[in-house]
Order: structure tokens, then C-alpha cells, then sequence
């Protein structure tokens, strides 16, 4: 298939790396430099030393015709693509994998086809040309609007190497990911600790239960089940600091208005959790920021 990636970042780079042995790819990076690097070295993934040779263009060129156009970019960078995205021939299906729910929305206004999934991959960016596959997992993809053959379309794009599942309803997929994300970011962002370590801290177990219940309060989700679930990604990412912990880390805006302000944007009652540690990451990012500018 004519595959599209918008983003060279280590999502990206990742299923450039992976659809590439099997479809034409393009990856669209917004930096010239970018592009010449992945011109000129391929796609390399991190440890293995294994190159993909794929095209690369500036989104500035704009994007051609596509069978499936996957959107690889953070949250805080989608409104910039409204435009190009609104450009996208109604054949094209575009996938988001975004993790939060702010983009549902704006997406379901595309005339395109669109198709949604969450990553359960660990992805990292080393350089512009290098990505490490960091923790081998599957993305899930369901779909939003428009007229695709999504049970074809899953499966054209599922390797055994890489797979691809289909769910039957976005909603709960993208809910469910969400409780994740707004638990265990903002925390191990705001404690500067790794994922498994809400788990040793009695006193942060107990606050991420209480996100955890407010958040499966606005989502309508069971809250024994999704807490379950948090425990265990806590468990199987012990060792990894969260995104948001290196986006802040980094000087670089979080998503949390995409995951914690998405929930107070849709929550009819108090959620006080969450209200006060969307305050506390705007805050340290802000103290981050100026830090960065005063070196
Ligand atoms: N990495 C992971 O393991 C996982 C990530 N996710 C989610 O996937 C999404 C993407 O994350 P990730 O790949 O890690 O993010 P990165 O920050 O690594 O990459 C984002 C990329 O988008 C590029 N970009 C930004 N704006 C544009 C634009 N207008 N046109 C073209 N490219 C643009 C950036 O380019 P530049 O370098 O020039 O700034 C950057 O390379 C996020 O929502 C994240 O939460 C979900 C699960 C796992
Ligand atoms: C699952 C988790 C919490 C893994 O770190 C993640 O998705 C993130 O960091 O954004």
C-alpha cells in the first residue's frame, strides 16, 4: 500500500521503520535537516543496526496521494496540521495515534476517512535517523468516520512482527488508555520518579487510586478493572520514565491538556485530582522553561 507518516519522532520512525519492508512509505518531517538525514541514512532501528530505506519529504512540499495517511505527531502539534490535513484527498484514511482524546473532535470533521488507534509500543528517539524500539507491544486502530473496509484495511497493515489489532469501538479503546496516561504521567512527571515507583510509595499508590476513580468517574468506566490495568502497565514500565516526565525534563510542552484538561473539560462533577495536578505540570513546565532560559 501507499503508506503517508506525518512526524519523524520515534513513533514515526517506528512504523516507517517496520511498514517499510512491505509498502511504500513516505514520512513527511517538518526540518530540512531531518529530511536529509533520513535521505541519506535510511531509517536505522537503535540496537539492531537494521536500515529501512524509505522517502522522506518536508510537509512544507505537501503530501501526496495516500492510501493510508498515519498521523505521528504529539497532541500540542495537531493544530498545526489542520490545515494540511484538511487538504487530504476523501479516499485517504487517516489514522491518528495520539495518546489523550482532545483531537476526537476536530478529527470527526475531515472529509477524509479516520481512523483512530493507541500505541501500546515503547518508542525513542535517538537521532533524527535512529529510533530504539524500547518495549515491543501492538496498536490497536478502530474506526471514526467516513467509508473504509477497516476489517481490510487492519489487515493489510498487521505483521507478525508489528502487529495491528481492530476494535470494534473507539470510544472505550482511547477511554481506557486515557485513565493510564492521566494517572501514572502527571505523577511520575511531578515526583520526577519512574513508572514503578508509584507503586513502592504507598502515599503516591493511594493518589494515583484517587485519579484513577475520578477519572473512570468522567469516562464511565469500571474503576476496579482500569485500576488493574494501571497497576499492571505501572508493573510492565517500572523501570521507563512516563512521556510527560521527559517532555517536561526536556523543556518541551506536555500533552496534559489533551489527557487531564480533556477529562475536566468533560467532567460534570469536581474532580479536584486532577484539577490540581493540571496547575502543578503547567507550573513546573514553566519553571522548567525559564530555567532552560536563564543557562
Ligand atoms: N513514543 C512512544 O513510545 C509513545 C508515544 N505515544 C504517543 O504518540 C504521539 C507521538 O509521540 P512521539 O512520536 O513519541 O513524539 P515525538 O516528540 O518523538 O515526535 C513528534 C514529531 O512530530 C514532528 N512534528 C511536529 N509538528 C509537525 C508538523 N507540523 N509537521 C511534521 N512533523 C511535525 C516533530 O518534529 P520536530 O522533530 O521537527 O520537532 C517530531 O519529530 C504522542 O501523542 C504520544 O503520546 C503513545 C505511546 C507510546
Ligand atoms: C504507558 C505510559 C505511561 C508508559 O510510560 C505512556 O504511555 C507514556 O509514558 O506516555
Amino acid at each position: 500500500m501507499e503508506i503517508g507518516i506525518i512526524g519523524g519522532g520515534a513513533t514515526g520512525m517506528l512504523l516507517a521503520h517496520y511498514l517499510g519492508d512491505n509498502h511504500q512509505v513516505t514520512l513527511y518531517v517538518r526540518r530540512k535537516e531531518q529530511a536529509a538525514s533520513i535521505e541519506s541514512k535510511g531509517i536505522q532501528l537503535a540496537v539492531t543496526n537494521i536500515t529501512t530505506i524509505i522517502h522522506v519529504r518536508q510537509i512544507d512540499e505537501g503530501i501526496r496521494n495516500h492510501a493510508i495517511l498515519f498521523v505521528c505527531v504529539k497532541q500540542n502539534h495537531l493544530d498545526h496540521l489542520t490545515p494540511v490535513l484538511n487538504k487530504i484527498a476523501d479516499s485517504t484514511t487517516v489514522i491518528f495515534l495520539q495518546n489523550g482524546m482532545a483531537h476526537i473532535e476536530k478529527a470527526k470533521e475531515l472529509s477524509a476517512n479516520v481512523m483512530v488507534g493507541v500505541i501500546e509500543h515503547g518508542a525513542l528517539k535517538v537521532s533524527d535517523h535512529t529510533v530504539r524500539h524500547s518495549g515491543k507491544g501492538i496498536i490497536r486502530v478502530a474506526y471514526l468516520t467516513g467509508s473504509v473496509d477497516s476489517i481490510s484495511l487492519v489487515e493489510r497493515l498487521n505483521q507478525e512482527n508489528f502487529p495491528f489489532v481492530l476494535e470494534p469501538d473507539y470510544y472505550p479503546m482511547l477511554a481506557k488508555k486515557l485513565v493510564i496516561n492521566a494517572v501514572i504521567n502527571p505523577l511520575t512527571a511531578l515526583f520526577e520518579i519512574r513508572n514503578g515507583q508509584l507503586l513502592d510509595n504507598p502515599f503516591l499508590t493511594q493518589l494515583a487510586r484517587q485519579l484513577c476513580r475520578e477519572a473512570c468517574q468522567v469516562l464511565h468506566l469500571d474503576e476496579i478493572e482500569e485500576w488493574t490495568n494501571v497497576m499492571q502497565i505501572a508493573r510492565a514500565t517500572a523501570g521507563n520514565y512516563s512521556s510527560m516526565y521527559k517532555d517536561i525534563t526536556n523543556g518541551r510542552t506536555t500533552e496534559i491538556d489533551a489527557i487531564t484538561g480533556y477529562l475536566l473539560k468533560n467532567s460534570t462533577e469536581q474532580i479536584s485530582g486532577h484539577a490540581l495536578l493540571l496547575q502543578a505540570i503547567k507550573a513546573k513546565q514553566y519553571e522548567k522553561r525559564k530555567e532552560g532560559e536563564d543557562e
